[in-house]
């Protein structure tokens, strides 16, 4: 490719970007960021080779065979894609890695009055709690998945294009229909984060045992780490997958509902049943080539 365009340079965008960067798959990579700590920090870390402060800055220069990649919280694309609507050139392909895919397709439509055949929905299963471009890793998508969630009406080439930069980044690409993108990870991640989050805020706000933490074993730690990602991110993600989340939490509340039940009342055949079959799809998972897990410091 000849111009990679990052909009938003945290973890996701910023590994993309240096991903391209030390594999030289394109001739200059500019990132487009909020601030100029921001900028100064991505040049010097090696993130991307240049860096500007709006969109409306790189407009003018985009031509055939550059990408853009709008790397921002979910909610966020919408004002993105608005500034790329006017002066977005014929054979520039855009793509996107906000973890929900319907609210992004609605907000293009909004702005574009339908999903233009050049924009290809995209969402890396890879990524950790950590967020900003420190946290950029260029090997961040190696033996991950991508989800793309393309139309009918989207252009073959741009699609083409799309694929092959994320397999070009070590990643395995599958196409998806979009509702079936957000059920699924709605109930695979989007409901996990919750029940992280909800885990911790009812623990820390236990007003008996202020040092509760203290004691907590492995088990805690191994269970909340994602409690540790960036709240706006995840503010918005529950917002703009509400359907998929609210059915997601229903069942896992009406599964706790009958867990509760049953060490009230002593039901130990329950118990065993419930967790041997979890444990058994638990062990079932990992064998089925897990995502690879980001390495504890610890
Ligand atoms: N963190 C993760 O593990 C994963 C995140 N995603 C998705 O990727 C996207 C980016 O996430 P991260 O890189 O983790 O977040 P991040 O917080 O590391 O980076 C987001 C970047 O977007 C910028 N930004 C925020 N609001 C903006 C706005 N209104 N206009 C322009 N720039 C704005 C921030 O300054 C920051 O540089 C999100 O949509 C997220 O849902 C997808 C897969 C995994
Ligand atoms: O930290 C983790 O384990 C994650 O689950 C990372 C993650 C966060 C958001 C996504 O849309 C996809 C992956």
């Amino acid at each position: 490719m000849n111009k990679l365009v990052v909009i938003g340079l945290g973890l996701i965008g910023g590994s993309v970007s240096k991903g391209v960067g030390e594999r030289g798959l394109a001739r200059e990579r500019i990132g487009v960021v909020r601030d100029a700590e921001t900028a100064r920090i991505a040049v010097e870390l090696g993130v991307v080779d240049r860096a500007c402060l709006s969109v409306d800055e790189i407009c003018g220069e985009l031509a055939a065979d550059d990408l853009v990649f709008i790397a921002v919280p979910t909610l966020a694309v919408e004002s993105i894609l608005a500034k790329l609507k006017a002066p977005i050139a014929a054979g520039v392909a855009v793509t996107d890695g906000a973890s929900v895919k319907g609210s992004v397709a609605e907000a293009a439509a909004r702005v574009f009055g339908s999903v233009p055949p050049n924009l290809v929905l995209g969402h890396p299963i890879a990524g950790s709690e950590k967020s900003g471009v420190t946290a950029a890793n260029a090997d961040l998508y190696v033996d991950h998945r991508v989800i793309l969630t393309p139309a009918d009406t989207t252009d073959t080439l741009a699609l083409a294009r799309v694929t092959q930069l994320w397999q070009k980044l070590g990643a395995e690409v599958i196409n998806m229909p979009i509702d079936e993108h957000d059920q699924v990870l709605g109930a695979t991640s989007h409901l996990p984060h919750a029940i992280a989050y909800s885990l911790v805020d009812t623990l820390a706000h236990d007003i008996d045992n202020p040092n509760i933490f203290r004691y907590a074993a492995g088990g805690f730690r191994d269970f909340t780490r994602i409690a540790s990602s960036d709240p706006v991110m995840w503010h918005d993600i529950m917002r703009a997958n509400r359907d998929s989340v609210v059915a997601s939490l229903e069942l896992f509340m009406g599964n706790l509902q009958r867990l509760k039940t049953a060490v009230e009342s002593d039901d130990g055949e329950y118990l065993l049943a419930m967790f041997s079959r979890a444990k058994q799809a638990r062990d079932l998972y990992t064998q089925l080539g897990e995502p690879k897990l980001p390495k504890s410091k610890d």
